[in-house]
């Protein structure tokens, strides 16, 4: 057994999140793990896999799995992917390009935050800089996420610079029209790092540092953590990031803005942060192409359903409609991916995983993050008698009997 402050030889996506608890700092690491408020969501998202239970076939050759399988048309080598967080360089300093890079080898499909800490264009091209082997099936494919910003020029302007240099889909995250409250965020006074800036937005003449946006850089640089929380008691109630939300995306957004969106792209379009049959259909109404079932990982609507608890009765109301359905929430481990695969999610993404393998090992630790998932897929693919994604299907899951706290 490991005492709780040693860091671990990773065997596992919950030995890469110990070794991240140990190195990074607090401001860092509060504003990655929270969820919003008492946290019932996030816990939610990981027991709720708990529940279910897996329902193995038997003697039907497994010797060779096969992950591969296709987004939106493009063939990737696993249905595991790379959810958008923002600001990746507060984990390791190469950030979004070290993400970009493991996703690439791998040929996982990731998709990048609109607020990131390194821009768009650079991005990807670290990700192009890997040479793409053809002795294994699949490509890297890189999706954008986007926030809809008040300014719609502003907004339009980086659909254009997303589709020129080569981003496949837009999705589009719904469920933020306000950050949700994030209580360390709130007591740590949550900035990021001066040098440090949301570069999509970075112009030759200003850097977008939140701080820059508030005009709060000298009071928050030049305070101790204590005076800080007294700060905020008397000055703000809310952490740097809740007041950026606030100044820049327009929480008006709403399912009209999707068709003006897809009016002018041609870029196929995916709804993040869908949780009900109601906003499943009108997100195929409104001419979207993929859902992403999701609550932000907790981070929103605190109480809200688990991810894997929503996803049968979006599958249930898009049925037919020729949608592709993805979760995100709580993947750690391969059992989950079988899991969501099997209620009928085309793929599954994940978010903080790769952060903390980002924080471990740059790189390496998100390669290593992605690699372990992976194995841990197929082997629970073969365990479950799969060859092939097509062999995975509903029968292979059941809602278990046996309470969690008895497991
Ligand atoms: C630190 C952090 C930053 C995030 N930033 C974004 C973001 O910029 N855009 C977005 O759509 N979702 C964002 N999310 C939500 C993730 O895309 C994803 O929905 C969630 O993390 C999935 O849950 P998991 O962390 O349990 O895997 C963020 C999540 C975290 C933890
Ligand atoms: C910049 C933030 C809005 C990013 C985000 O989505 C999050 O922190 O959950």
């Amino acid at each position: 057994m490991a005492r709780r402050d040693q860091r671990l030889v990773p065997i596992s996506l919950a030995d890469l999140e110990h070794n991240a608890h140990i190195t990074m700092d607090l401001n860092a690491l509060d504003y990655y793990r929270s969820g919003a408020n008492d946290m019932q969501t996030l816990r939610d998202n990981q027991e709720a896999f708990t529940r279910l239970r897996l329902r193995p076939r038997i003697l039907r050759d497994v010797s060779k799995v096969d992950t591969q399988t296709t987004l939106l048309g493009h063939p990737v080598a696993s249905p595991i992917c790379i959810s958008p967080t923002a600001m990746q360089r507060l984990a390791n300093d190469e950030g979004e390009k070290a993400t970009a890079r493991a996703a690439a080898k791998a040929k996982k499909c990731m998709i990048l935050s609109s607020w990131s800490t390194t821009s768009a264009e650079d991005t990807i091209a670290a990700g192009k800089e890997i040479p793409v082997q053809h002795d294994t099936p699949g490509l890297p494919l890189f999706w954008f996420q986007l926030y809809v910003y008040k300014d719609r020029a502003m907004t339009e302007s980086l659909i254009r610079r997303v589709e020129k240099v080569g981003y496949k889909a837009l999705v589009i995250t719904v469920d933020t029209p306000f950050l949700g409250r994030r209580l360390a965020d709130v007591r740590n006074v949550f900035t990021l790092p001066s040098h440090m800036s949301m570069a999509n937005f970075e112009t030759k003449e200003s850097k977008v540092t939140m701080a820059n946006i508030l005009k709060q850089e000298e009071d928050i640089s030049n305070i101790n953590i204590n005076e800080k929380a007294a700060e905020v008691k008397v000055v703000r109630q809310e952490s740097s990031l809740a007041a950026y939300v606030v100044s820049q995306i327009d929480p008006s957004l709403n399912w009209k803005d999707i068709e003006w969106i897809q009016s002018i792209t041609k870029l196929p379009i995916i709804v993040k942060g869908v949780l009900t049959a109601e906003d499943a259909e009108l997100a195929v109404k409104s001419g979207a192409k993929g859902i992403l079932v999701s609550n932000h990982g907790g981070r929103q609507l605190d109480g809200v359903l688990a991810t894997i608890d929503a996803l049968p009765e979006v599958l249930d109301a898009v049925k037919g409609k020729g949608v592709e359905v993805y979760l995100d929430g709580g993947v750690r481990k391969g059992t989950d991916v079988l899991k969501a695969l099997a209620l009928g999610a085309r793929a599954v993404f994940l978010g903080r995983p790769i952060l903390w393998g980002l924080a471990h090992d740059g790189e390496a630790g998100v390669s290593l993050a992605l690699d372990l998932l992976q194995k841990e897929f197929e082997l629970a693919m073969a365990l479950a008698g799969c060859c092939k994604i097509a062999d995975i299907n509903r029968a292979h899951v059941q809602h278990g009997t046996t309470p969690t706290s008895r497991l």
